[in-house]
């Protein structure tokens, strides 16, 4: 039998297997098609962009490693996500940050303009993709002192306050181009090494410039504004402007999306089970998918009980539409084109985990408190054939199936990565 054969026919018994629960598996990868991952351009060349990619990466972040094949220019970069939008099925977006214009001569931040994007936007309609935005408030010598929308100084702040005004610019033209709302998030790195004396000032000043940037109002047809909390960053230890608590009420008080990024908490704390309670405040979360390794280490996103629990909780609390799913991580160590196809992959993995729930079963167990069942089931999912219906679904949309994405990642690699400059 042909390993297609094999794969129709394993995907038929677990067809089956499921349709036991009522769970209609062709209905779900029907829905699941629809669930946009928005993949993040600075995975590709290692959050250098096309301002200045020489310049330093600034802001607390940090790309470690050294593999080559780094894309240097935008039609580099094009080429390589195509490469790996081709072994990822489902729907899928572009995450821009302001960083990867493209202009002939130098445009300050300011001044940046939806021109200087037209090519991300004509190569996005060309494959019918939607587009995501991010004001880049770092890797800049106006960001360097740890301070951007925070900055004591109204010039060096006003800097940044118009910088996201543009970028507004741009993210609402995504949204006009293609005929998809592009979520514009504003991360900006504030904070500071040492304990500070003072802690509500500079907050103070961030809420007043965040309402300046989002003062003019545009349609939610075109663009959304999301804020990022973090906890700390590299060299801004001690406190973070634009912490947790800060950005929650703010969302909820300004009805912009909340950014939850998985690396932006304390270990211990996760992200899946703060979506439950921050869609009781806010209307609308973004996601960064992110895997932090024992601080905010941005690590690729693999398939763990963490990313299983995100999505879990996107199925189980029937948010998935008032969620945008993007991924936020930059390994410089593997080839990226990997980085991104594994990460990708695996979110939506987990999103098809999670919809093949027996969540009716589930439900009763817990409703009449009967916890050793709940937790028979739980077990008893992780071994289903949900892997069969992924690799059908794979095979079905004209993806490889398994490992053998990595055959056309490596040749590409011969054939494309190992002849860039070094
Ligand atoms: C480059 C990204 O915008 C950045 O990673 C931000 O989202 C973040 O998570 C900073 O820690
Ligand atoms: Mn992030």
């Amino acid at each position: 039998m042909s390993e297609q054969s094999q794969i129709t026919k394993a995907y038929e018994l677990a067809r089956e297997h499921f349709s036991r629960d009522g769970i209609d598996t062709e209905a779900v990868l029907g829905k699941l098609d629809t669930i946009p991952v928005s993949m993040h351009c600075w995975q590709g060349d290692d959050v250098k962009g096309f301002e200045n990619p020489d310049g330093e990466l600034t802001g607390g972040i940090q790309v470690s490693g050294n593999y080559p094949g780094r894309a240097r220019t935008p039609d580099q970069l094009r080429a390589d996500l195509d490469k790996a939008m081709s072994l990822i099925p489902g729907a899928k977006r572009l995450n821009l940050h302001a960083l990867y214009l493209e202009a002939d001569r130098k445009v300050e931040r300011d001044a940046i303009e939806p021109k200087h994007f037209q090519r991300w936007v004509d190569w996005a309609k060309e494959r019918g993709l939607g587009l995501d935005f991010n004001p880049s408030c770092f890797s800049h010598p106006k960001s360097a002192d740890n301070r951007t929308l925070s900055h004591p100084d109204a010039g060096i702040r006003q800097f940044w306050i118009d910088h996201c005004k543009a970028s507004r610019k741009v993210s609402e033209h995504f949204g006009r181009s293609l005929g998809t709302a592009s979520v514009m998030n504003i991360w900006i790195p504030d904070g500071s090494k040492d304990y500070p004396f003072d802690r509500y000032g500079p907050r103070e000043i961030l809420k007043a410039a965040l309402d300046e940037v989002i003062a003019e109002k545009i349609s939610k047809e075109f663009h959304y504004d999301a804020v990022e909390s973090k906890l700390f960053g590299i060299g801004a230890e001690a406190y973070t402007v634009g912490s947790n608590e800060f950005y929650l009420g703010y969302a909820a008080t300004r009805g912009t999306m909340l950014c939850l990024d998985a690396g932006h908490f304390h270990p211990t704390e996760v992200v899946s089970d703060k979506l439950s309670a921050v869609f009781q405040y806010v209307d609308r979360v973004l996601l960064h998918v992110s895997r932090p390794m024992r601080w905010d280490s941005d690590h690729v996103v693999l398939f763990d009980d963490e990313l299983q629990a995100i999505a879990n909780e996107l199925v189980r609390g029937g948010t998935l539409d008032r969620t945008a799913i993007g991924l936020d991580y930059f390994d410089a160590s593997i080839n990226r084109i990997a980085a991104w196809v594994i990460g990708m992959r695996n979110m939506r993995k987990a999103l098809l985990k999670a919809m093949l729930e027996p969540a009716a079963k589930l439900k009763a167990a817990e409703t009449s408190g009967d916890y050793a069942l709940r937790m028979a089931l739980f077990e008893e999912h992780k071994t289903s054939p949900w892997a069969a219906v992924w690799d059908h679904y794979c095979q079905s949309r004209n993806v490889p199936v398994g490992a053998a994405w990595f055959d056309v990642v490596k040749a590409y690699e011969r054939d494309v990565l190992a002849k860039r400059e070094s």
